[in-house]
């Protein structure tokens, strides 16, 4: 039986944990995951945290929000992001590989393309592509969205099957139940246009894009009917018990 595609889309919170650094142990998690169910589901991800990688080492003389200075800090992170992918895959048998993309790249028939044909190859020989946008020539994402944008253009181009969007909450809580100590998550979603009431406008402490961005994402996801699950990626094991309806997430088909 032909495997299953999973495009798995990682924000800085869920890889720092939400601290200042990039957590190896979650790495791990996800990468051990992607080991247990490698026979069934093939994974390309799109990984934020470049940025988050540099500020565990450097401090630029700028002001830190500045965009430029972001694509700076995303330039020198990336490549210890992709080395701490690396070092903790492959203890694990998995084989990484990196694609730096942009929006513009969606727009033209021959780079999409060439992604397309990449990535199969890459997938076909059983390494992993870890997508994240080309931050010194593009800054869509660090200025608005989270890559979930991003996560969603490319699960429409490589056809996948499920989008999971990793974040900090259970799902998308309902709006009535948002500041209660246990939020309730709406399982299933299939009209988004309900949903769109539920939303807020907060964000978490690392995040650009807040719950309405990954709506965004969900609905792009389902014009091309992939469906997406919205997960908390700081639990442990979360796409293993996801896929096992062992925790509480919010599934848009
Ligand atoms: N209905 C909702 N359910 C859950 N979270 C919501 C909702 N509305 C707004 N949010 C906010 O969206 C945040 C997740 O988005 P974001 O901060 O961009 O995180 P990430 O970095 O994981 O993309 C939550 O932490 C929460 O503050
Ligand atoms: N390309 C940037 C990601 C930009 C961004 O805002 O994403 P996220 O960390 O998911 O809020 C990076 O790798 O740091």
């Amino acid at each position: 039986m032909a495997k299953k595609r999973i495009l798995l889309k990682l924000g800085s919170n869920t890889l720092t944990k939400e601290t200042n650094h990039i957590s190896r142990g979650k790495i791990e998690d996800i990468g051990m995951q992607i080991a247990a169910l490698k026979d069934d589901y093939e994974f390309i991800i799109v990984s934020s945290g470049a940025i988050a990688a540099a500020k565990q080492f450097v401090k630029l003389d700028n002001h830190d929000k500045d965009v430029f200075v972001k694509q700076a800090l995303a330039s020198i992170g990336q490549p210890h992001l992709m080395r701490i992918y690396n070092e903790n895959f492959s203890d694990l048998g998995l084989h990484t590989s990196q694609c730096l993309l942009s929006y513009s790249d969606f727009e033209k028939k021959q780079t999409k393309a060439n992604i397309v044909n990449t990535i199969n190859v890459l997938v076909k020989n059983s390494y992993i592509p870890i997508i994240n946008e080309n931050d010194t020539v593009a800054t869509d994402e660090i200025q608005f969205g989270d890559n979930d944008k991003l996560a969603a253009l490319t699960a429409v181009l490589l056809n996948v099957d499920i989008l999971i969007i990793a974040t900090n909450t259970n799902g998308i809580y309902t709006k009535a139940s948002i500041k209660d100590e246990f939020p309730e998550t709406i399982e299933l979603v299939t009209d988004l246009e309900l949903l769109q009431k539920e939303i807020g406008d907060s964000k978490s402490s690392h995040g650009t894009g807040g719950m309405q961005s990954k709506i965004d994402s969900a609905a792009i996801a389902k014009a091309a009917n992939i469906e997406t699950w919205i997960i908390n990626g700081l639990e442990d094991n979360f796409i293993l018990k996801a896929l096992k309806n062992e925790i509480p997430f919010t599934k848009i088909i």
